[in-house]
């Protein structure tokens, strides 16, 4: 039972491989079935549960006796549809057996791209939550072609997760956790239990997942920096046994109850974790990572001032409590519970199983749909005054004016990245020797550097052509040249978002700035 007072939303992703055999491609009935058991349970207690489901090309290659994925797109596609329809099926005859249930509901990405249908969707999914339904989701192989992929279902539930602001994003593959190397090659990879920050996280993901699945590890930290940039705990944690969710749910709402009341100096130290091989079995380990867990909490909850701008950002600190377990270790971790005790002094029991912190500071609704909703057709590169104006705390929108050079082709109304350029000084003195400007840090233009790349998203109010011509113009100008003038803006305020890690840059009042934003 999870221990929560309130109604939990949570999103559960489970990968082929943890649907169906790797190699026979025989549906994985008992987990099958071990997992519907526990989504009913976490139903019975009124939570509402999305289940993000894979398999269907698997399903789909065992139902036409194909031993692997054709390469042709289109095959794919026919097997995908076949299997899709056994898949939902077999979700639903496992599930009408509690009387529970289900909704099928597939995506493509250019589903969400408008802005309406993204609203569509999230409603269809308030409806179903709200009359106690299991959304089942998938992507909608058979129509998704590259451009209109979420490729993966890994990126489709961090979507989901941060489109119904779900509390959990469960991501249920064949591996106990994230570990700093893949497990499947390295019998030595460690595993990492807390990462505060995706983008600082140091773990090698490079390497492919079982012959079943699609994006590996790489996919799931896509996934989990989506939802957590949208304030979701994401965990990765091993399919077979489902009921974990439910100690790793109190685990972490333990934690959470914990860092809203003052952490104790009597803290123990950061403990290591206590695991004794990375291919571990199915038993729940339990750790005592919550009182360094809870302080980590304590500390985002009431951060000290940030000191983060643009030019020097880096990225949170990233906390991966890792240790090479000694052998004595490794006896007692299988068999001791040594949770460290929560206020009713009860020691907790935690599986394995890799927990990224939301962040404090959720991107929620329009942000979040346009920060990933979108698929951007080109980059606009902007300057720094531009992105004080865009960023401060009374926004402005993009004026022609800071707007230093396009890159590919789109038209009005689509979505573009935005990068931030920085003019390199020049000397004064003309007989001073001072390197000259290079292209050498991949900047578009000469005499411009790089601050930093793809730090947001605008929807344009003018093609690439027309921006073209108009870029570092004064708004005035924009009809002049272009014959029309709709809006003096390349990008209404409304219409730009920036990732988190960019969104307030410190001392970013907008009162020094100068050029763009002085229009802006
Ligand atoms: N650093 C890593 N930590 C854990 N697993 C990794 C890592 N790098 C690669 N992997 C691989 O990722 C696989 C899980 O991804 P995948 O096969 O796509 O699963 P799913 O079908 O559940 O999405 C694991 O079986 C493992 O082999
Ligand atoms: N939509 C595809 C799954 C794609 C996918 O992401 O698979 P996986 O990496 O196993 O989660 C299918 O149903 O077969």
């Amino acid at each position: 039972m999870v221990k929560s007072t309130r109604q939990l939303t949570i999103v559960i992703k489970l990968g082929t491989s943890s649907i169906c055999d790797e190699k026979t491609h025989e549906p994985l009935i008992s987990n099958l079935s071990l997992l519907v058991e526990t989504v009913v349970k976490l139903r019975r207690e009124n939570h509402r549960v999305i289940l993000v489901s894979s398999g269907a090309i698997g399903i789909g290659l065992r139902k036409l006796k194909l031993e692997k994925r054709p390469k042709l797109l289109s095959k794919c596609q026919a097997i995908a549809a076949i299997g899709q329809c056994e898949l939902v099926a077999l979700w639903d005859k496992l599930f009408s057996l509690l009387g529970q249930p289900v909704a099928q509901v597939l995506l493509t990405r250019n589903d969400i791209v408008d802005r309406q249908q993204y609203i569509n969707a999230a409603n269809t999914f308030s409806e179903l939550l709200s009359m106690g339904v299991i959304p089942i989701v998938n992507e909608n192989d058979t129509l998704a072609v590259s451009e209109i992929k979420f490729g993966d279902n890994d990126t489709l539930s961090g979507i989901t997760a941060g489109m119904v602001n779900a509390d959990y994003l469960f991501l249920m593959t064949d591996v106990d956790c994230l570990y700093d190397k893949n497990p499947r090659l390295h019998p030595d990879a460690k595993p990492i239990m807390v990462v505060d920050d995706v983008s600082s996280l140091r773990a090698d993901v490079s390497t492919a997942g079982s012959a079943v699945g699609t994006g590996g590890m790489a996919t799931k930290l896509i996934a989990a920096k989506l939802a957590t940039s949208a304030g979701v705990t994401t965990i990765i944690t091993r399919s077979s046994v489902p009921s974990n969710i439910f100690h790793i749910v109190n685990y972490c709402q333990s934690i959470k109850s914990q860092s809203q009341t003052p952490v104790r100096s009597s803290s123990p130290p950061l403990p290591h974790t206590r695991h004794p091989t990375a291919t571990s079995s199915d038993d729940p380990i339990s750790t005592d990572l919550l009182a360094a867990a809870t302080k980590l909490e304590a500390t985002k909850l009431s951060p000290s001032p940030s000191s983060t701008s643009l030019s020097t950002a880096t990225a949170h600190h990233t906390v991966t409590f890792v240790n090479s377990p000694t052998p004595s270790q490794q006896t007692q971790s299988t068999s001791t519970l040594v949770g460290t005790p929560t206020s009713d002094k009860t020691p907790l029991k935690v599986p394995l199983h890799t927990r990224f912190l939301p962040r404090t500071k959720a991107v929620r609704d329009r942000h979040f749909w346009l920060l990933h909703g979108l698929k951007p057709h080109g980059t606009l590169y902007i300057d720094q005054g531009a992105y004080n104006a865009l960023t401060r705390s009374n926004r402005a929108g993009l004026l022609p004016v800071g707007v230093v050079c396009v890159h590919g082709e789109f038209h009005q109304l689509e979505a573009v990245s935005l990068t931030v350029l920085r003019k390199i000084p020049q000397p004064q003195d003309a007989g001073e020797r001072s390197p000259s400007p290079t292209l050498d840090d991949g900047s578009p233009v000469r005499g411009y550097s790089v601050v930093a790349r793809d730090v947001g998203r605008a929807i344009v109010n003018y093609s690439s052509l027309e921006i073209q011509k108009i870029k570092g113009m004064k708004s005035s100008d924009i009809k002049p040249v272009l014959e029309s003038a709709d809006t003096e803006y390349i990008s209404h305020r409304d219409n730009t978002a920036f990732f988190p890690k960019y969104e307030n840059p410190q001392g970013n009042s907008g009162d020094s700035s100068k050029g763009s934003e002085d229009e802006a």
